[in-house]
């Protein structure tokens, strides 16, 4: 067993597992170069079986996806039997127990953290993504209160655009549109705003709009799109709500007019932004030469590898850099083995 791990030498320390999923388990890690903390998603290629085409288009859509609600891909290991997957270390755990120790958030909370999925919904959907499995299980906690979203394993890249109508009946049942539950073909996109209501109403009741012990009555109330809203809901967070619960796909709201909604606007003068402001395509030079020092390779080489995505041990250690400099944190890889995690920051 801890052999197969040994391929993590030097690179990362494994700790205890902190989730576990079908044919994967995630593990928490430390990036050795700089102390940091990384969640590795470990995967067995023999248990995956016909699962192993979903879990490469996972990897692909993480590799393509940069955004910052969503939970990031610093390096991928593949050996003969398993994979491992690198990722983002979100210390706050899921939305889903963040909801729950509270029954339910008030408005102005809730709408920060929807702004946010909208945000990386918005992202996905314009890079021609769908997620599929939107659910509070999926979206993490960082250190700085911002959700992150996970689970790609069910995304959906339909070759010929989003036009294309997608067959497979997946994700969560209570959080299914209803074209999906109903077998007919669906639009990905429009699956994801239905998601994104189930998913507002539980920021702002604590439980579920559909919900049913039966699975059979639960579709039913789904196709009926029948529910009902507690007395504490403001009119403008029915309105939307009203909004992203059409039965009907085609009078569903759009991410696009989601952007500039009234309740989502409340407080706010921006409308919500999705493109990534931090895609700048220079790379930070600091890092770099941190980089280009500690390995003692020209910065070209540096640079040529992070650019190649291949996502290796050194991009890794570049993307955690720059997340370090972007906290205000110290970058120096001291050539002696001391992580930068144990050394204080001099402030
Ligand atoms: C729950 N929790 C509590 C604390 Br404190 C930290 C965490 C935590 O899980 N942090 C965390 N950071 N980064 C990640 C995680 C969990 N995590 C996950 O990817 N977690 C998902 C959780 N899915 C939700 C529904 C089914 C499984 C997972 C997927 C497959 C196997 C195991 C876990 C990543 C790697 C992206």
């Amino acid at each position: 067993k801890s052999s197969s791990y040994a391929v993590l030498e030097g690179q990362y320390t494994l700790h205890e597992t902190i989730g576990t999923g079908g044919f994967a388990k995630v593990k928490l890690g430390t990036h050795v170069l700089t102390g940091d903390k990384v969640a590795i998603k470990i995967m067995d290629k023999r248990l995956l079986g016909e699962d192993l085409p979903r879990v490469k288009l996972e990897i692909e859509a993480l590799k393509e996806l940069s955004h910052q609600h969503i939970c990031k891909l610093y390096q991928k290991i593949e050996i003969e039997n398993k994979i491992f997957l690198i990722l983002e270390y979100c210390p706050g755990g899921e939305l889903f127990d963040y909801i729950v120790e509270r029954d339910r958030l008030e408005e102005k909370e809730a709408r920060v953290f929807f702004r946010q999925i909208v945000s990386a919904v918005a992202y996905i959907h314009n890079k021609g993504y769908a997620h599929r499995d939107l659910k509070p299980e999926n979206l993490l906690l960082d250190d700085e209160q911002n959700l992150k979203l996970i689970d790609f394993g069910l995304c959906a890249r339909p070759k010929g655009g989003m036009e294309t109508h997608l067959e497979t009946c997946c994700g969560s049942p209570a959080y299914a549109a209803p074209e999906l539950i109903s077998g007919q073909e669906y639009l990905g996109n429009e699956a994801d705003i239905w998601s994104l209501g189930v998913l507002l109403f539980a920021l702002l009741c604590g439980y579920l709009p559909f919900d049913d012990d039966n699975v059979s009555t639960l579709y039913k109330k789904i196709q009926n799109g029948e529910y009902e809203c507690p007395f504490w809901l403001s009119q403008k967070s029915k309105q939307l709500l009203h909004r992203l619960l059409q039965v009907n796909p085609k009078h569903r709201i759009t991410v696009t007019e989601l952007l500039t909604d009234p309740w989502l606007m409340e407080g706010f003068t921006e409308p919500v932004l999705w493109k990534n402001p931090f895609k700048t395509s220079k790379l930070d030079e600091e890092c770099l030469i941190e980089l280009s020092m500690y390995y003692g390779k020209p910065r070209t080489v540096i640079v040529e590898e992070i650019m190649q995505r291949n996502f290796t041990y050194i991009s890794a250690t570049y993307s955690l850099l720059l997340q370090r400099k972007a906290k205000g944190q110290r970058i120096r890889l001291e050539s002696d083995t001391t992580p930068l995690r144990e050394i204080k920051p001099i402030n």
